[in-house]
Formats: C-alpha cells, sequence, structure tokens
C-alpha cells in the first residue's frame, strides 16, 4: 500500500493548487558516475516546467525517472500523490514526444494519432471524432488521411503532439523534441507547444539544452549542472535574479569581472576591488553570499552596459570604464560590441546594443567608454 502524498507547504507556496508531480531527493547513479543528485521539486498541475542545463548535466536521467524508464538509486517521485517507483512506464498516464518522433511511417496521420486510443482499447466509435478534435487541436485538421512522409518535419511533429495528447495523459513529457529543427520552424513550434498546453491545461515537463526555448516556452524552468538542481524559478527570475554564477552565464549573455571583496553593507551593497578599480553591486545569492576579503565575481549582463565616445554621456551611471573596440558583431535585431578594458587587464567585455539608430557607431580599433549602473551588477562569490 503506498503512502498519498502530501505537501502542504509547497501547495500553499504553489497558490493553493495540486501537486502533480513532486521530486524528492531524487538521485541516480550509473556505476559511480552521479547523473542526477539529490534533486528536490514540486510541479502544480496544470503547468509547464522546463529542465534546462547543458549536455551531461543529468536533465535526460531525470526525465527518464519520472517517465519511469529509470528506477532512481535514491529518493522518490510522486505523481498525484502516489509513489511511482514500482510503477511501469505503460501504466503511468504520460504522454510523450521525444526528438526522434517515432511515428509510424506506413500508417496515415489519423491512424498514428488513433494507435495509443487502440491501444487502451477505448469504444471504437468513439474514436473518429477523437482523433479529428486531436488533428483539429494541432492545426492538421483535413491532413487525417496523409501518411507520415508525406508530411513536412513541423506536421509530423504537430502529429506527435497530437498522438502523445489524444488519450489525455495526466503528464506530458517532451525530450528535446525540437532540437533537430530549423531555428525558424524550431521557435513556431515552441509556440505552438505553448498553446497547446495553455489550451488544454496538461501538465507538462520539458528537457532543452536551448536557454531561449526556456524562457520562451515555461511557467517555470529548473536549471541543472553537472546532476544538480541550480536553481527553480518562473523565467523572468531565473533570468533576472540567478541564484548563482552558473545559471547567470548559461542563461542569457553576462560578463564576469574578478576582484576581492572590499566591504559588504547590511542592504547587500557589495563593493569589489580589481585593481585599482572598485566596483559596486549587490549581493548575488543570499544563501551564499561572499565574504569580506574573499574572492569574488561581479555579473553585468551585455544588454545593460551602455556604450559612449564620451565619458561625459554616461556621468548617471555607476561605474565608467575606458576600452577599445575588438570586434563588432552584426546579429539584425541587435549589435554586439567586444571592448578591451585595461583597467580589468585587457579583458573583453560584450556589450548588446539593440538601438537600430547607434547599430554602427563604434568601428574596431575605436576608443569608447562603457557604464552601467551598481544595481545591475551581481556579486557571486
Ligand atoms: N545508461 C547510462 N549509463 C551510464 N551513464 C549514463 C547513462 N545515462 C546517462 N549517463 C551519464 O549520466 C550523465 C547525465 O546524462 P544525461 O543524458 O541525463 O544528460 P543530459 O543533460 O540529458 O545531456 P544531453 O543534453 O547531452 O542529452 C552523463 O555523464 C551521462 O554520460
Amino acid at each position: 500500500m503506498q503512502e498519498p502524498f502530501r505537501t502542504v507547504a509547497s501547495h500553499e507556496a504553489e497558490g493553493g493548487r495540486e501537486i502533480a508531480v513532486a521530486v524528492r531527493n531524487v538521485g541516480m547513479d550509473f556505476d559511480g558516475i552521479h547523473a542526477v543528485k539529490n534533486a528536490s521539486f514540486d510541479l502544480p498541475k496544470g503547468r509547464f516546467l522546463t529542465i534546462l542545463g547543458p549536455s551531461g548535466s543529468g536533465k535526460t536521467t531525470l526525465l527518464r525517472m519520472i517517465a519511469g524508464f529509470q528506477t532512481p538509486s535514491s529518493g522518490e517521485i510522486f505523481i498525484n500523490g502516489e509513489a511511482v517507483s514500482a510503477v511501469p512506464p505503460h501504466k503511468r498516464s504520460i504522454g510523450m514526444v521525444f526528438q526522434r518522433l517515432a511515428l509510424f511511417p506506413h500508417m496515415t496521420a489519423a491512424e498514428n494519432v488513433a494507435f495509443p486510443l487502440k491501444m487502451r482499447r477505448r469504444d471504437a466509435r468513439t474514436i473518429p471524432d477523437r482523433v479529428e478534435r486531436y488533428l483539429a487541436l494541432v492545426r492538421l485538421g483535413g491532413y487525417g488521411g496523409r501518411r507520415i512522409h508525406e508530411l513536412s518535419g513541423g506536421q509530423q511533429q504537430r502529429v506527435a503532439i497530437a498522438r502523445a495528447l489524444v488519450f489525455e495523459p495526466d503528464l506530458l513529457l517532451l525530450d528535446e523534441p525540437l532540437a533537430a529543427l530549423d531555428r525558424k520552424l524550431r521557435e513556431e513550434m515552441q509556440l505552438e507547444f505553448r498553446r497547446i498546453q495553455r489550451e488544454l491545461g496538461v501538465t507538462t515537463i520539458n528537457v532543452t539544452h536551448d536557454q531561449r526555448e526556456a524562457l520562451v516556452v515555461s511557467d517555470d524552468i529548473v536549471v541543472m549542472d553537472q546532476g544538480e538542481i541550480q536553481q527553480k524559478a518562473r523565467p523572468i527570475h531565473a533570468y533576472r535574479q540567478p541564484r548563482n554564477a552558473f545559471v547567470a552565464n548559461f542563461i542569457g549573455v553576462t560578463n564576469f569581472i574578478a576582484g576581492t571583496v572590499r566591504s559588504i553593507s547590511e542592504e547587500g551593497d557589495v563593493s569589489i576591488l580589481r585593481g585599482d578599480l572598485v566596483l559596486a553591486g549587490k549581493i548575488g545569492d543570499p544563501v551564499n553570499p561572499p565574504a569580506e576579503g574573499g574572492k569574488a565575481s561581479g555579473a553585468i549582463r551585455a544588454e545593460q552596459i551602455r556604450l559612449a565616445g564620451d565619458a561625459a554621456q554616461l556621468s548617471k551611471l555607476d561605474c565608467v570604464l575606458a576600452g577599445t573596440v575588438t570586434d563588432t558583431i552584426f546579429e539584425g535585431e541587435r549589435m554586439v560590441y567586444e571592448v578591451a578594458c585595461a583597467a580589468i587587464g585587457d579583458e573583453v567585455i560584450r556589450v548588446f546594443d539593440h538601438d537600430p539608430a547607434t547599430h554602427t557607431q563604434f568601428e574596431i580599433g575605436e576608443s569608447v567608454f562603457l557604464g552601467w549602473n551598481a544595481r545591475d551588477m551581481l556579486v557571486f562569490r
């Protein structure tokens, strides 16, 4: 008899919503490799969670344990309050879409979507209607008679989504289903996943190493590195209040300036010393703050830095550095400048300029000034 699962505190923390998936101190070892270490999080019903991390960080292993393809070495996973370690994958109510879609090529789109219903012995009379409804949901109404090879890559993705959802699973798991698509189609399908997920309200866990995808599609992001959860947060918080240097570096483009902590105020204002340069910032991680006299690094996002030809134009900013442009990279919607700064040993600072009016203002070799506000620099130990 399995103990029902109760997490009163997390229910309250998540606004009273029921918890669909609870991961509790879950670990996975493969012959001495700790693929996942002591992972814990709650996922309330109806939310879209993305597990984000670099290659080898343990994302897929964690997802596979939730799916039931692997049994945790330690800890427990609860789905709708039930401990599921002893429940095989096909007994868990889970729809899945993988990078390899594994559609049946000899069947039509409609036959593919009908397959999970037939497997589950649903009333045959209700199947065609339901298949048509789910094909319409993924905007493939009228395409049911096409064979898989007669569909584009994006349309095949849609068939796979319809097939994963048609039997109304409690949980949808996505393992990098968009990784193989070209950028434009990938971005279109990200929005489609989000639309469909919202329309059905199905609890979803997505795995990706694409930080942009994580920001775009998710209600919550779990950031992993080396088998450990680094932060769980809403996308905007993961971006604006990264818990540590890893998250700050992995999501967005961040410059790090290393130094020694000179002082820390009660309000969390930190000043760090780098040579003769004093840099003011805020404590990035209150749980693991830097110590006075200890090493620390100031993290500043590329888009929070202003560039000017004249230091006087930056006089309202807290920190101003002189530098020389070493590269200019045009990325369409923005210009990226790389600027070597003498005060930090000619280390290169990256700056984004999103204003088309100033895009071509500075040339390689030109002397410039860059500046930012102290509140935008997060200091991590
Ligand atoms: N079946 C296995 N046997 C042994 N080691 C494994 C196994 N599966 C995964 N690992 C190891 O566990 C670690 C985490 O792998 P995992 O596939 O979960 O990472 P990931 O973050 O999903 O990476 P990717 O983005 O490259 O898929 C890696 O070091 C990997 O080599």
